[in-house]
């Protein structure tokens, strides 16, 4: 048994996700948390909403909220969502808390200390006609690099480079559009990542070459490029304070840190949210996860992001762990995802273009979008979400090749033998070979998911469903019966075995399907919370005798009216 800590990119505030943010973050992290703790080890999954910056500032400002109160909103309806998909964050707490505030703050004075943070003078653009300095998301202009003409000041999303306002041709304020920007001089905190680079440069080295090539190049990328020092405070409102004790005259002006600097470290604050939390007589420590010689040495840390969050969890919070001199544990293995696209396009909050994630609930329980989402997870390069490829995947996996089975095995098997699984034969020649097949795909499927690669995962999972329907072809039980019952309830048995399998094994892609396939059967005792390779091979987990019920359908078609009418409402032109 192992201990795992795992994180997904905390999702931003000003808006309810759509399913590129489900499947390139949170979603992939929950399947590998709830395999994980499956397979007996200890997990702590954290995530959190990212709360502060710019855009959370102007979103409570266009719904006439304080921004404290529209972030706690805000919060409460993401994480609703996340219920309804069933997320199962052992905490997701808020990147405003005060545990976070404390640990950034700490952070920050150490990293001075050690000599990695300095005060400079710069040059920023204020804007005339908002009347505001303007952080660097809030200016967009065209890419130097790549030529994308919505590229922001802080990043190009279409190249990934990490820029500089000043970098961008023709810029402009991203909120009222104008151009009549000028240059002002503001005192602001950076973070020297040039003088941490080497150490960056020496850890990636020894830990990087294990993580998917999409991580690690993304990292060395950066590092080629140079590591620059980088400003870490804004002129805002809403943000971790400057600590007063170590600088007083930026503090009295009102600075705060810059998201992406609280942003990582509310992976740790939000784990001291989780300990606060802790009921009577619970011991919860969230140093044993952070904190090298309190336990954190034996821990291994996954965390879950698309690619444009890659830069900042390779290189810019460990090169901030690294400043503090303190021993924080740092991430093992960085799980990078490309692009999920809408028909080819980008998926857009602002443009609201694509699915976004309370209204996929509204249309179907959220096995259907697991199970799609995961088999076809961005892994390898960007993937296409169209309504076409959705619904015969449905269709086909688990409609077909998962729900109908189950429903046909137990449906007929109550109609010919009532309500208990019948006893039959002794199993035969065809129960072996099956049980050998059945070992074999579970050996891989555990394999795809230690390594976590999902789309193989999800194709081995597959693969173990469509076993069950060749078998059940293949001894056709509704013509043995005709001339054998014992041979007949053999099959039966068995397939009612592969559906308690099957309750356990999918459980992490389809949590709420795979709890009704268990509550299905009457057992005694019905704790195992995963299989052996022997006890899959043997398929006897089920005894003759066992009562059952036949679950309502769990997967239901999805018609050509339905296709039609989800193309209309959601736009699905090519
Ligand atoms: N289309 C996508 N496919 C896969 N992952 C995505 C996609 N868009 C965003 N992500 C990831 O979702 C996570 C949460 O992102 P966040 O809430 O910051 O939204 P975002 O990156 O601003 O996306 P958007 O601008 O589309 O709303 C991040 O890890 C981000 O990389
Ligand atoms: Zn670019």
């Amino acid at each position: 048994m192992a201990r795992h800590l795992i994180t997904s990119a905390l999702p931003y505030i000003n808006g309810i996700k759509h399913l590129g943010n489900m499947v390139g973050s949170m979603l992939p992290a929950d399947v590998y948390a709830r395999y994980l703790r499956q397979r007996g080890h200890e997990v702590l999954y954290i995530c959190a909403t990212d709360e502060h910056g710019t855009p959370a500032e102007l979103a409570a400002k266009e719904a006439g909220l304080p921004v404290d109160e529209f972030c706690a909103g805000q919060h409460d309806a993401q994480k609703a969502v996340y219920d309804g998909f069933g997320l199962e964050f052992d905490y997701f707490g808020r990147s405003s808390s005060e545990q976070n505030i404390e640990i950034t703050q700490h952070f920050a004075r150490r990293l001075k200390e050690n000599g990695f943070i300095e005060e400079r003078a710069i040059r920023q653009v204020f804007s005339l006609a908002d009347d505001r300095f303007l952080p660097d998301r809030y200016i967009v202009g065209t890419c130097p690099h790549c030529g994308y003409d919505k590229a922001r000041g802080d990043q190009c999303e279409n190249c990934t480079r990490v820029l500089d306002p000043t970098d961008l041709i023709e810029p402009r304020s991203a909120i009222s559009g104008s151009a009549d920007l000028e240059i002002r001089e503001t005192k602001h905190l950076f973070l020297l990542q040039s003088k941490l680079a080497g150490e960056v440069e020496a850890w990636i080295d020894a830990c990087g070459d294990t993580w998917p090539t999409l991580a690690s190049s993304i990292a060395r990328k950066w590092l080629t490029e140079g590591l620059h020092d980088r400003s870490i405070t804004r002129d805002l409102d809403w943000g971790v304070p400057v600590p007063a004790d170590t600088w007083p005259e930026l503090a009295a002006e009102g600075k705060v840190f810059y998201v992406w600097f609280d942003a990582p470290i509310e992976y740790i604050g939000a784990t001291k949210e989780w300990a606060d939390r802790a009921g009577a007589g619970e011991v919860r420590d969230w140093k044993s996860w952070w904190y090298e010689p309190a336990g954190a040495d034996n821990v291994r840390y996954t965390e879950f992001m698309a690619k444009d969050n890659v830069p900042f969890h390779t290189v810019m919070f460990p090169a901030t762990q690294l400043g503090t001199r303190e021993p924080w544990k740092k991430v093992d293995y960085v799980k990078a995802f490309n692009w999920l696209t809408y028909y080819g396009g980008k998926f857009s909050t602002s443009q609201r273009r694509g699915v976004f994630t309370d209204a996929a609930l509204e249309l179907l329980p959220a096995d259907y979008w697991r199970y799609f989402l995961m088999a076809n997870a961005p892994e390898s390069d960007d993937t296409s979400f169209s309504w076409e490829l959705f619904s015969s995947v449905v269709n086909k996996d688990l409609a077909d090749t998962l729900g109908n089975f189950v429903n046909r095995v137990l449906s007929f098997s109550r109609k010919r033998f009532g309500d208990t699984v019948p006893a039959g034969a002794e199993a035969g020649e065809a129960e072996r070979k099956l049980g050998g097949e059945i070992a074999g795909l579970l050996a891989e499927y555990e394999r795809h998911m230690e390594d976590l690669q999902f789309r193989k995962a999800a194709q081995a999972l597959r693969a173990l469903w469509s076993a069950g329907n060749s078998y059940l072809e293949e001894k056709a039980p509704w013509l043995e019966i005709k001339t054998d019952q014992d041979a007949a309830a053999l099959t039966l048995r068995t397939a009612m075995n592969l559906i308690h399998l099957y309750a356990v094994v999918s459980e992490p892609f389809i949590p709420a399907s795979a709890k009704a396939m268990r509550a299905a059967f009457a057992l005694a005792d019905d704790t195992a919370a995963w299989v052996t390779a022997e006890e899959a091979a043997a398929l006897a987990a089920v005894p003759a005798g066992t009562a059952f019920t036949v679950p309502p359908v769990l997967f239901a078609k999805i018609t050509e009216d339905d296709l039609a009418a989800y193309r209309e409402r959601f736009g699905g032109e090519e």
